[in-house]
């Protein structure tokens, strides 16, 4: 029995699209099992660099067997991010847009849970700020949790409707729509989500994929860069929405380079030829996607007058008490969210007076920590960040038993002669902190996020 029986309608739809190879599809699906894939975080330790490189993306490797991540201390680091390989195409598109050496503020408009923001986070420089937000607030802390994990201390993840956008005239560079959409380019890892597969909904989802675009638009930047993708192989949701972008707006299409052996298929619009490049299973070895790159040629005026919100800074003595613990601190903004304290890159102070008075934000820069009494009490995003100045703080090397005991948040089987806050590490990276009392050690890690799962027989098993 075939293993996929695919939606009514969905083989007949697909099959006047250009490069599309029906035989190669349904033998991916029914007869290949989707391969794993990992991105490797370039501001943190190479975890694994064997296997096959994905043809698009420098930093993801093909594994030929898929570990359990949640029992490898190395993806609890922050080293790398397990993601489908065609999406990382997007990181192709950033870099051949991006310009050299010119500071650009990013928006990764539907970026939970976090794939692609960490993925444009990775050709981003200190000078460059990414805004990633989620409409959903439920999904707003595995992405935020994503983002520390990757350490970097110029991001913000904010909380809002598309609509929340539109008055932030201009203020952005680039923009990634990564648009919720019908989503059968999943079919293949992903087998229930043809139950919700029909034509009504692949409509439904072009027309709010129009609306979000229409709240964006006037956000972008005249000569920024609009990046569109979607997981869906409809051309409604695809080609037809570069067609009535280019007709209901100011844009541009660009063409993309691409090597013919990748097996990605660039296809144009009925209407306005704009490009667009699609990726099918069994011609790439990767899941469906769809991505297209558009540069604004209008202009949607300036950004309004209005007054910026401004954080509540840190003071001398404050910024005294953790400097020691910060690389290069006085590259640095320190200021206050609640009772937390925070560093970000200064030459992000105007972005974020302006996102704070305009979106909800959920997190920006690096939580550096919280005072208790006298004490600072660090962040797990500090310890997971890249700014942590590890010289001057003490740190606890543990084995893979004492990092899983660790990560559990259970006891650890381990003798110190140390006393005061430690990183715990793991062949060097940081999984979090942990207090070294005479004769115990208080775990920091965060409740929320340490495993429970039951550890796996050798050999491995699937998430
Ligand atoms: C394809 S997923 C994003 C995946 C993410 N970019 C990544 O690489 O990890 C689409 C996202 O859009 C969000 N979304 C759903 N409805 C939305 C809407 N009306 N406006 C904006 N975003 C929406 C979903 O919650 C989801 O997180």
């Amino acid at each position: 029995m075939d293993k996929f029986k695919f939606p009514e309608k969905f083989l007949e739809s697909l099959a006047g699209e250009h490069g599309f190879n029906e035989e190669k599809f349904t033998n991916a699906h029914q007869n290949i099992d989707p391969p794993t894939s990992i991105r490797l975080n370039p501001f943190k330790k190479e975890a694994i660099k064997t296997g096959e490189q994905v043809p698009w993306c420098p930093e993801g490797y093909y594994l030929d067997a898929r570990p359990s991540f949640t029992f490898d201390p190395l993806f609890h680091a922050g080293c790398y991010y397990v993601q489908e390989a065609s999406s990382m195409f997007i990181g192709h598109i950033l870099k051949y847009i991006k310009p050299d050496g010119e500071p650009v503020r990013i928006l990764d408009l539907c970026a939970a849970p976090g794939g692609k923001s960490t993925l444009l986070n990775s050709a981003m420089n200190p000078d460059d700020l990414l805004v990633a937000n989620e409409i959903i607030k439920t999904r707003v802390p595995v992405l935020a949790d994503n983002l520390s994990r990757w350490g970097t201390a110029n991001t913000i993840v904010t909380n809002n409707d598309p609509r929340d956008f539109t008055r932030l005239k201009s203020f952005f560079d680039i923009i990634l729509v990564d648009a919720p959409c019908s989503g059968s380019g999943m079919f293949r890892k992903d087998p229930a989500a043809m139950d919700e597969w029909s034509e009504a909904n692949v409509e439904l989802c072009h027309q709010r994929q129009e609306r979000i675009l229409a709240d964006i638009y006037p956000c972008l930047k005249e000569g920024g860069h609009l990046i569109y993708s979607t997981c869906s192989y409809s051309h409604q949701e695809n080609e037809d929405i570069l067609d009535w972008l280019c007709n209901s707006f100011e844009l541009e299409t660009l063409q993309i380079p691409i090597y013919k052996e990748w097996g990605i298929v660039e296809t144009q619009s009925p209407q306005q030829q704009a490009w667009g490049y699609r990726f099918y299973p069994g011609q790439v070895k990767g899941e469906g996607l769809f991505a297209a790159c558009l540069k604004k040629t209008g202009d949607s005026g300036e950004l309004g007058g209005f007054k910026n919100k401004e954080q509540q800074k840190l003071v001398g003595k404050e910024i005294d008490l953790i400097k020691g613990y910060i690389n290069n601190p006085l590259d640095f903004y320190y200021f206050k969210a609640n009772d937390d304290w925070m560093a970000i890159y200064r030459q992000h102070i105007e972005s974020l007076n302006i996102l704070q008075r305009n979106l909800y934000i959920k997190k920006s820069g690096v939580r550096i920590g919280k005072l208790a009494g006298k004490d600072l009490i660090p962040d797990h995003e500090f310890a997971l960040s890249t700014i942590i100045n590890k010289d001057t703080v003490l740190q606890t090397e543990l084995d893979r038993d004492q990092a899983i005991q660790y990560l559990r948040r259970e006891n650890i089987d381990i003798t110190v002669t140390d006393k005061g806050w430690s990183l715990m590490n793991f062949e060097g990276q940081h999984l979090g902190w942990a207090k070294l009392l005479p004769n115990r050690i208080n775990n920091y890690y965060p409740k929320e996020i340490r495993i429970f799962a039951p550890q796996p027989p050798k050999g491995g098993v699937l998430d």
